[in-house]
């Protein structure tokens, strides 16, 4: 199923514009004027009235687009100042270069002519683009650090062309030498060409990034004339669909989920239908946890939900809603004795479980070779039994934070962590992949960029960094049910993880700051009806 926006990979990016430009359809200048021609028409959208704008173009066919910027700009009335390096770029960006000087001077691209800008100018970063290949250095090292002491702390505005300098777009991260640490910019407006790149969206990416446009500069056929299955999308945020291949969320959730089953269900259909989610939680005081996760399950639109418990369950009184089912479950004969019922459609085991608990009963509810989330304690436990990981059963999600991950997977989280010298560096994306193809399932490693992957190499990313309120206590439980209530209502894994994790966020985001892990399933219903379900 392919689902929101394609991302590409700089490598993949660079092959779609070979082939256009290959086939002499469409020559590299066009692309670059198309390229120039959508970020002068932002900046011209953002401020409209034509004011002073200082250009810095680098050595290759980002500061190509810069030159044009500047040739369209000046056209309707805009004062500029352009720096660029004392070279003749390639041919396409060396055109532009000339094109430009026939209208007007190239300052040098030096620290001394970046300080002589108007303290009222806007700043268009045309210095590296997708062709980053190592940390800046020397004196553009030393430019790119003052130009981020100008938009992080002067507010200074930025417009990136196609990215903020130095920041390498296949995974968010800054490369850094030895001498030259990394400069961190903070631009106001980036706009990228044709599809996002993983650098958008992942590690320091959206901060940089600032407001991110994905501009179509009519590569579209040769983007889709690729044999090779697209394999990386975002599922949020949604960037204008141009991908035919791709289906936008709106169309594909309805389907996904079943028309009219979250908001009542069809005539025919009976509780069974849409599956059995069983919980496993914790002893009486740590329960919360999985009663958030069980709640979120019963408002994902599963059948039946049912809460399993330690101790007495007549304990538990009325908490939560009645719809619940709680049963004893004491140990692992109990969860075995239970799990002889084939109705149950899919398990989730760990959140507030306790890590002997979640030991205790790990073996068993991965014995049960049911769809099922293993979260929290589980992963815990998981991590302390490496063995175990051999032995998941197929349709198994697991939903690691950062620090879950660094347990069950400790050789990739260290070279996620290691800086990053040259590009491409290793990314989350890179990290997941890894590690869902040794585990063989799925793993979604949660933060504000998650990155689900599939254990054939799928991945898909969901930006949260503009709910920074969803890292509030008890919301992962919520996400780990939720995404049970998928898997018990038969969504394909990698679906019900990537839907499970949209759906979450977008409940925060509709709920707004002062959210606590509570409302998320409460939202869920409304969260339905906006999709139109
Ligand atoms: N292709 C197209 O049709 C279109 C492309 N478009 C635009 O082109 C951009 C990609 O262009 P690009 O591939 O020329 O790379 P770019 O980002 O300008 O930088 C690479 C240059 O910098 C150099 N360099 C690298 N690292 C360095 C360092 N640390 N310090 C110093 N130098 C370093 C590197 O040289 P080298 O590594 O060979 O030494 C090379 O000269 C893309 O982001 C988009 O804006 C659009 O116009 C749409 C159409
Ligand atoms: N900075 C952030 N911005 C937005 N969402 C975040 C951020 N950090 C974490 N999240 C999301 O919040 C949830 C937290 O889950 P988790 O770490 O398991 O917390 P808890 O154990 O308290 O439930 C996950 O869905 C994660 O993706
Ligand atoms: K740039």
């Amino acid at each position: 199923m392919l689902f929101g926006t394609e991302i590409l990979t700089t490598a993949q990016m660079r092959a779609i514009e070979s082939a256009a430009m290959d086939g002499g359809e469409l020559p590299g200048l066009t692309l670059m004027e198309r390229a120039g021609a959508a970020v002068a028409g932002h900046i011209r959208l953002q401020w409209p009235k034509p004011g002073h704008a200082t250009i810095l173009c680098g050595p290759g066919n980002n500061g190509g687009d810069g030159y044009v910027i500047a040739r369209l700009l000046a056209k309707v009335g805009w004062r500029l100042r352009v720096l660029g390096l004392d070279n003749i770029p390639g041919s396409d960006a060396g055109d532009a270069k000339r094109r430009w000087q026939e209208i007007g001077p190239i300052l040098p691209l030096t620290l001394a002519t970046l300080r002589e800008s108007p303290v009222n100018s806007i700043h268009v970063d045309a210095i590296f683009g997708t062709g980053l290949s190592r940390p800046p250095q020397d004196e553009i090292a030393v430019l790119l650090r003052h130009l981020s002491h100008l938009t992080r702390h002067e507010n200074t505005p930025l417009v990136a062309v196609d990215c903020p300098s130095g920041l390498c777009m296949d995974s968010g991260r800054w490369l850094g030498g030895d001498t030259d640490p990394p400069s961190p910019l903070a631009a106001t407006l980036t706009i990228g060409f044709d599809s996002p790149k993983p650098g958008h969206l992942l590690a320091s990416g959206p901060a940089a990034c600032g407001r991110l446009i994905i501009a179509d500069i009519g590569l579209r056929p040769w983007r889709e004339r690729r044999t090779r299955q697209a394999d990386l999308y975002a599922i949020w945020p949604r960037f204008p669909v141009h991908d035919r291949r791709a289906e936008p969320i709106r169309s594909v959730l309805p389907r996904m989920l079943g028309k009219g089953v979250a908001a009542g269900q069809p005539q025919d259909a009976h509780k069974y239908r849409y599956g059995h989610a069983l919980i496993v939680g914790g002893a009486a005081g740590q329960d919360g946890a999985a009663r958030l996760a069980a709640r979120a399950a019963i408002r994902s639109g599963a059948g039946l939900v049912t809460l399993g418990l330690p101790d007495d369950i007549t304990g538990h009184g009325r908490q939560g809603p009645d719809a619940l089912m709680l049963r004893n479950i004491g140990n692992a004969e109990a969860l075995q004795n239970l799990l002889t019922d084939r109705r149950i459609t899919a398990l989730c085991l760990g959140p507030g479980c306790g890590l002997r608990r979640a030991a205790d009963l790990l073996p068993t509810a991965m014995n049960a070779r049911l769809p099922c989330v293993l979260d929290a304690d589980a992963l815990s436990a998981l991590a302390q039994n490496p063995d175990w990981v051999g032995q998941l059963p197929d349709h198994c999600v697991l939903t690691p934070h950062e620090g879950e991950f660094a347990r069950l997977f400790p050789d990739i989280s260290r070279r996620m962590k290691k800086p990053a010298r040259h590009g491409p560096a290793y990314s989350r994306i890179d990290a997941v992949r890894e590690a869902a193809s040794h585990c063989n399932a799925v793993v979604l490693l949660k933060g504000p960029d998650s990155v689900i992957g599939a254990p054939d190499g799928r991945a898909w990313v969901h930006s949260a960094f503009d709910i920074p309120w969803l890292a509030t206590a008890g919301s992962g439980d919520v996400l780990a049910g939720l995404i049970t209530g998928l898997l018990a209502r038969d969504l394909p894994v990698l679906e019900a993880a990537g839907i499970g994790c949209l759906l979450h966020a977008y409940a925060a985001r509709l709920f707004g700051p002062g959210l606590i892990a509570d409302d998320l399933p409460e939202l869920l219903p409304r969260v339905y009806r906006e999709f139109g379900l």
